[in-house]
């Protein structure tokens, strides 16, 4: 449908604001091409996008539509699907609220029964809540840690973990049949209230969320036997962590948990941080403020929809530094397999799983503690899933979860990252170290002297423009024709394409499935040990390029970064 004919059935269907909005930017053809050329895309992250007014924007409109999608899909499963029903949670974005209940509508309307929250909540309880509730599926409207302009639509399915690629197929596939206002069908919020098919949850959720979190405490002594002293700043950066993470960590035994009051109240505007993630350390600038004033043993931040979590320490000079993704799961790895060895507790068939583009020290970690490895595709719904499958073969039982991107989870009650229990996993590994007369910092720099110098760079190539994602494909289209054979003088031993399915070896001898679904990504194995994996996002315009690597000290790592990255770029230019 032509864009001038689109934009005339967005003036003759929508709400008086959105009208306007259209008429507002009608007189740029650019801006109408961009708002209604092309609709949103929806992909297993499912939507994520800019608000505003269009096809190609979250909006009411595109909210109910992705909406009739799932809808269709669970009439098509049955009845019982039906009053199974879909949990709804929401964080702290501008129409956060306002979309979550217009997706609840569209599902009245066709007869299914949803459980709204209250009030916005981590992600990781929208997942514990599917299966607690026996729910079919779970939609949370967020857009984690984007800009404040963005927001985003995430389905979930009954196993609690967010939708795989086939079920996204058959979602999209009911949304491209579903037009945008033809049909999509709404029902009045009150009458479906009054009809029973929207339910209202929140207090009895966090308790049986909270206790199943609580259980997953590893050494509560440790907690008890510093808790006096030892003081913790905590920051939801204007998002969903603001209750529940201070929550756990006193009922954990912290008694001195202090907390961030200008972020800590929710606000989709984020007006203190420039960006309300906690991979950015610029957001923990009001926390090392307060830290600076007195004794803090740790700074806390968990993202908008508190799903990811990042950490603050001292260094050996006293500077505050923000730790990467990758340093806290290995410390958080090696934490959780030492205490439950101390404890006698660790399984034989302990499982840790993690992505094939985190960092290589887990290898080291869990060989030499006897405890199994599993890396999957990148995004955490994959290491849901492995958790599924291990408790459907009995295969291993799982210890500890964790992506290089600040997500981590101990514990299987939820299937997604959990900053709640990460960020309760992280104080207390931080209490255990102190007993030992050891920080959090040295305990890292320990970790690399018994297991190896380890060094990871995350190198993100922004894409401009309408020809963004055309131009990413092309990209990874040039990388495959032009066959690299070595990178910065190093030479690749092995290339592995997840999408043709292949890993060969460089000298012809081996070639060989990759053992993981099919993705977008190019794996290099370099003759060094280092991986250089480069893929498009599935959230942003961006080609990721992630550099893993070792060394006998931290100069070699960085040094070996900064040669791969330099040639990478020259390669991608
Ligand atoms: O790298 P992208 O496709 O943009 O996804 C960004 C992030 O999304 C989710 O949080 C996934 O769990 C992460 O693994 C991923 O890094």
């Amino acid at each position: 449908m032509g864009v001038t004919k689109e934009y005339e059935r967005w003036l003759t269907h929508t709400d008086d604001h959105t009208k306007q909005e259209m008429e507002q930017v009608s007189a740029n053809p650019a801006e109408l091409e961009d708002r209604l050329g092309r609709a949103l895309a929806f992909g297993t992250g499912g939507l994520r996008g800019v608000m505003g007014a269009g096809n190609n924007r979250m909006n009411v409109y595109t909210v109910r539509q992705a909406t009739q999608g799932v809808a269709n899909v669970i009439v098509s499963e049955g009845e019982e699907a039906k009053k199974k029903g879909v949990v709804i949670a929401y964080d702290s974005r501008h129409h956060s609220v306002e979309f979550s209940k217009e997706a609840a509508r569209v599902l009245a309307a066709a007869g299914i029964v949803s459980y709204l929250f209250d009030e916005l909540r981590p992600t990781p309880e929208l997942s514990f809540a599917i299966r607690k509730l026996h729910c079919v599926a779970g939609i949370n409207v967020t857009a984690s840690h984007n800009p404040k302009e963005y927001n985003g639509y995430k389905v979930y399915w009954e196993d609690g973990a967010q939708i795989g690629p086939e079920k996204a197929a058959e979602v999209l596939a009911e949304i491209r049949r579903s037009d945008i206002f033809d049909d999509v069908h709404v029902m009045d919020f009150d009458e479906a209230v009054k009809q029973g098919l929207i339910h209202t949850i929140g207090k009895e959720i966090d308790e049986a969320f909270l206790a199943r979190v609580l259980e997953q405490a590893a050494s509560p002594d440790a907690v008890a036997a510093v808790a006096d002293t030892f003081k913790i700043i905590y920051t939801p950066f204007h998002g969903a962590g603001y209750r529940l993470v201070p929550e756990v960590l006193r009922r954990a035994g912290f008694k001195h948990v202090l907390t961030v009051a200008e972020q800590m109240k929710p606000d989709g505007d984020f007006p203190t941080v420039k960006s309300p993630n906690p991979e950015e350390k610029e957001g923990f600038t009001i926390a090392i403020g307060m830290a600076k004033k007195e004794a803090i043993d740790l700074i806390i931040g968990t993202d908008p929809d508190s799903d990811r979590a990042g950490i603050v320490v001292r260094d050996a000079s006293g500077e505050y530094i923000a730790m990467t993704g990758n340093q806290v799961g290995i410390l958080l790895t090696d934490y959780i397999i030492s205490v439950k060895k101390e404890r006698n507790e660790l399984p034989e068939n302990a499982a840790v799983v993690t992505t094939i583009v985190s960092t290589l020290m887990a290898d080291p970690v869990c060989r030499q503690n006897h405890v199994a490895l599993y890396r999957t595709l990148t995004g955490f719904k994959f290491i849901g899933e492995k958790i599924k499958e291990f408790e459907e073969s009995g295969s291993n039982t799982f210890l500890f979860g964790f992506e290089e991107s600040y997500g981590y989870l101990a514990g299987t009650y939820t299937r997604d990252k959990d900053a709640v229990v990460a960020s309760l996993m992280i104080a207390e590994m931080a209490a255990w170290y102190r007993n030992k007369g050891v920080t959090l910092y040295e305990a890292l720099q320990a970790l690399y002297q018994k297991y190896g110098y380890y060094g990871e760079r995350l190198i993100s190539l922004k894409m401009e423009g309408l020809d963004a994602l055309d131009r990413m494909k092309a990209l990874m289209e040039h990388l495959r024709e032009e066959g690299l054979k070595e990178i910065g003088g190093v030479a690749i031993t092995a290339e592995r394409d997840y999408l043709k399915d292949v890993r060969k070896t460089m000298d012809g001898k081996t070639t060989e499935k990759t053992g993981l679904p099919q993705s977008d990504v190019l794996y290099y194995e370099m003759e060094d040990g280092s991986s250089v994996i480069v893929r498009p996002s599935g959230t942003e315009p961006k080609i990721k390029l992630y550099l893993l690597v070792s060394g006998q000290s931290a100069a070699e790592t960085g040094e070996k970064l900064d040669r791969y990255e330099n040639a990478m770029r020259a390669v991608l230019k």
